[in-house]
């Protein structure tokens, strides 16, 4: 293949974190623009020819629904432009699996987008933010990675966005994929693919929102009562999604208060593994609830903003797509 043209789309993060000295503990996230970035990408000889913007410069806990316009115009400006075969998208690792879903969900199968990130900051002894983008150059850079939706690239292995999540604090290593574990192991001179592309020549799923509904994710606990879905509504949320326990389970008052909310109710779980089905301990059918399956909440409420968005109300049409994969 010719050498491939990518746009990289800075948005902060620890790949362009710097803590100012390879000793100090304490570092700011985004402080790297996409015009270093690439010159040190630059700098590793590796076969591509890139292009960059930066969207913003930021650690991904202030990521919103302005930096995802942005970023999401970019994106489908690429996808339109000849010279671009390929996007990456550098980005904090903090909310790194809501970006990708968000897109995941509103971009068509097309050219590859990968989102990449860093846990260790640009200065830092072993930092993990270099191999990281030569890692997802080789994934941008390849035509089998189009049609598998948005992925994410970190610690050699690359991940579909809808199975992505960030399951430790710390370490090169934090992230995992559920149920689906990586989809490929990368390096900056190898890439192998565990099976084909299983959404060449998809759609956008979903039209781009002209704005994302508030929607609040209620952590569930031991002995937690239903003052925070009076609070989330009192506070305008058109939709709620519980981080339950077990399989989306909360205590009895909690579930009462949710069936007469008023508005969709997605049961997700706050357990890093397994999926949350329908009508085990709670009676979905009962109740008019949504259950979460794979989707953690993160994740549950990215897709539940897109439904409330797309003007969609009815649980069992909601529960379809949460169904889907
Ligand atoms: N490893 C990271 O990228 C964390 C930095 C910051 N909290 C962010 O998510 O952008």
């Amino acid at each position: 293949m010719d050498t491939p043209r990518i746009r990289i789309l800075a948005t902060g993060g620890t790949i362009a974190g710097s803590a100012g000295s390879a000793i100090e503990r304490g570092y700011r996230p985004g402080q790297i623009g996409v015009a270093e970035l690439l010159g040190a990408a630059e700098t590793l000889g590796l076969d591509a020819a890139f292009a960059g913007r930066d969207i913003a410069a930021i650690g991904s806990q202030d990521i919103g629904w302005p930096q995802w316009d942005a970023l999401h115009r970019e994106i489908v400006a690429a996808m339109a432009d000849d010279g671009v075969d390929g996007v990456i998208v550098t980005h904090g690792t903090d909310t790194a699996e809501e970006t990708a879903f968000l897109l995941d969900l509103t971009l068509p199968a097309g050219k590859p987008v990968v989102l990449v990130g860093a846990m260790r900051p640009a200065d830092a002894v072993g930092s993990d933010g270099m191999r990281n983008l030569a890692n997802a150059v080789r994934v941008a850079g390849d035509t089998a990675a189009a049609g598998r939706g948005v992925l994410v690239v970190m610690s050699d292995q690359v991940f579909a966005a809808i199975d992505v999540r960030k399951a430790a604090t710390g370490g090169a290593e934090a992230f995992r994929g559920f149920p689906r574990g990586p989809i490929g192991n990368v390096t900056p001179t190898s890439l192998d693919w565990f099976g084909p592309p299983d959404r060449s020549g998809r759609g956008a799923r979903f039209a781009w929102p002209d704005a994302l509904p508030k929607v609040a994710i209620l952590h569930a606990y031991a002995g937690m009562d239903a003052d925070a879905v009076g609070c989330s509504l009192g506070n305008g949320a058109a939709g709620l999604v519980l981080a339950g326990l077990g399989q989306g389970n909360a205590p009895g008052p909690v579930i009462e208060a949710l069936a007469i909310s008023g508005v969709p109710v997605v049961r997700s779980s706050r357990v890093d593994q397994g999926s949350v089905d329908r009508n085990l301990e709670v009676d979905d059918d009962r109740y008019g609830f949504v259950a979460a399956r794979g989707l953690g909440p993160a994740k549950s409420r990215i897709l539940l903003q897109v439904l409330l968005a797309s003007g969609m109300r009815d649980p069992a049409r909601m529960q379809e797509e949460f169904d889907r994969r």
